[in-house]
């Protein structure tokens, strides 16, 4: 299929268009500056303004060249309810294809837009971009994917997770396959267990409306941290493609499962209350305006599972993600284990620690912490942490996003099946909020979060 010219945003005038998907399109286009694409922003009211959203989006990432140009003076705004047929129907009549649909909106609108399409001709090469969550669980997002089947094939189905766009880790699978030194060692022979945190300062910042139905396990666990494990731990492919990765991360997914069965021994949860970060006040999390504190919902979560398989089984994966966490790291780690010998030269008796190779999400960097001395040295052994700058991305990870949907290229994209994968061990994991095994624990904004298992 041809790269695609025009690209719909539905649900244009919210804040996911300006903050990510805007300025994610400048990057790409700044880099590639051949490219020519229409943005036409869609709503239901009509937008004045459009043109200077486009213009002060694109000035937030210094956006420049031919391409940035051809968009600014291409793109148009169109009114249309993404839940109107008559509307639909028109707006895709006009254009010519291919074309992308980015649903931009709310689940329950474009759960509702998805109905609407089905009894439209829609064109054979109409690509559509879905935003998370996919369902609000495995039954939803089974009939989810169901329709949206029914309308393109699943090579022209984008399940957006900008997770799996970050730069930091299209780095490290460069980094893993384009040398030697680490992937004969990702297995359980040599790594003792992973974590992958991403804990934020952010709290509530007045998203009540979606946060206070998703909560920290199924906000960042069930898409982003669950996609960044399967990559991370999925099989060498033998080409990097739209075949072979999503068919490889979705075999991770498949033979994921709980570490304990008692999801009391393996999860934990946690909700914040009133606190001080960097000398701003957080209230408590149920004093927010729009939080129901019936809901229970929590603001952390930690996870350990493991991937049963060949490779990977006996090794703790442990996925942790909260919001008010006074000290946040947003991070890879894979811990190595300790030498296969001991040598009584070494510290502790030769029992010296295990390596550890830890990757910053944000910003790409990489430490990699070593033993380092000689036995005979009086000095002893040393730690040494050695840092590779892989920052200054060309594109951000929006710009990845939209450079795969525009190439109709779903190589980072979320396939149907791995996304109803990451469902099922959610509804494992709630089954403990649901029955009280799984206590939800208060933690103050600022801390490190709530009390962890091997914690008194
Ligand atoms: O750090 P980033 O790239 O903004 O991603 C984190 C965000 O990812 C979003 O998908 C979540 O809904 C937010 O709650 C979270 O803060």
């Amino acid at each position: 299929m041809d790269s695609i010219k025009n690209l719909v945003i539905l649900g244009a005038t919210g804040d996911l268009t300006s903050r990510l998907l805007l300025p994610g399109l400048a990057t790409l286009l700044t880099a590639q500056p051949e490219r020519q694409v229409t943005v036409i922003g869609a709503d239901r009211q009509a937008d004045e303004a459009w043109e200077q959203t486009v213009a002060a989006a694109f000035g937030t990432v210094q956006a420049s060249g031919p391409a940035v140009d051809y968009a600014l003076k291409t793109s148009s705004f169109t009114v249309c309810d993404a839940t109107s047929a008559t509307d639909l129907q028109k707006l895709l009549d006009e254009l010519a294809s291919p074309v992308c649909l980015y649903f931009a909106l709310p689940p329950q609108v474009t759960m509702k837009s998805l109905e609407v399409l089905n009894e439209l001709n829609l064109p054979e090469d109409l690509v559509l971009a879905l935003e998370k969550p996919i369902g609000h669980d495995l039954e939803s997002a089974r009939e989810l994917n169901r329709l949206v089947g029914q309308l393109v094939p699943e090579s022209q189905t984008f399940r957006v997770d900008h997770f799996l766009n970050m730069p930091s880790v299209h780095s490290f699978t460069g980094l893993r396959f384009a040398n030697r030194m680490l992937e004969p060692l990702l297995n359980r022979e040599h790594v003792e267990s992973i974590e992958i945190n991403y804990d934020e300062t952010l709290g509530l910042e007045g998203r009540a409306g979606f946060y206070d139905s998703s909560g920290a396990l199924r906000d960042m666990i069930q898409s982003h941290l669950l996609q960044v494990m399967a990559l991370v731990m999925m099989e060498p492919p033998s080409r990097i493609d739209a075949v072979e990765l999503p068919a490889l991360t979705a075999h991770v997914l498949r033979s994921t499962r709980l570490w304990d069965e008692d999801p009391a021994r393996c999860v934990v949860r946690g909700r914040y209350t009133a606190g001080e970060i960097n000398g701003k006040k957080y209230p408590d999390y149920i004093s927010e305006p729009g939080v129901d504190p019936e809901k229970n919902t929590e603001t952390f979560a930690q996870v350990t599972l493991e991937v049963d398989s060949w490779r990977w089984t006996g090794v703790p994966v442990t996925l942790r993600s909260g919001k008010a966490i006074g000290e946040p790291c947003k991070e890879l780690v894979i811990h190595f284990r300790r030498p296969a010998h001991e040598y009584p030269q070494f510290p502790h008796d030769g029992r010296v620690p295990g390596d550890r190779l830890r990757l910053l999400l944000k910003s790409g960097q990489l430490e990699f912490e070593l033993n380092v001395g000689g036995p005979f040295d009086a000095r002893g052994m040393n730690r040494v942490t050695a840092q590779t700058d892989t920052a200054d991305p060309i594109l951000s990870s929006y710009g990845n996003v939209l450079r795969g949907i525009l190439d109709a290229d779903a190589t980072f994209s979320v396939r149907g099946d791995a996304s109803e994968e990451c469902w099922r061990l959610i509804e494992e994991i709630q089954r403990g909020f649901d029955d009280g095994s799984v206590p939800l624990q208060d933690y103050a904004a600022g801390s490190e979060g709530p009390r962890l298992p091997t914690e008194s």
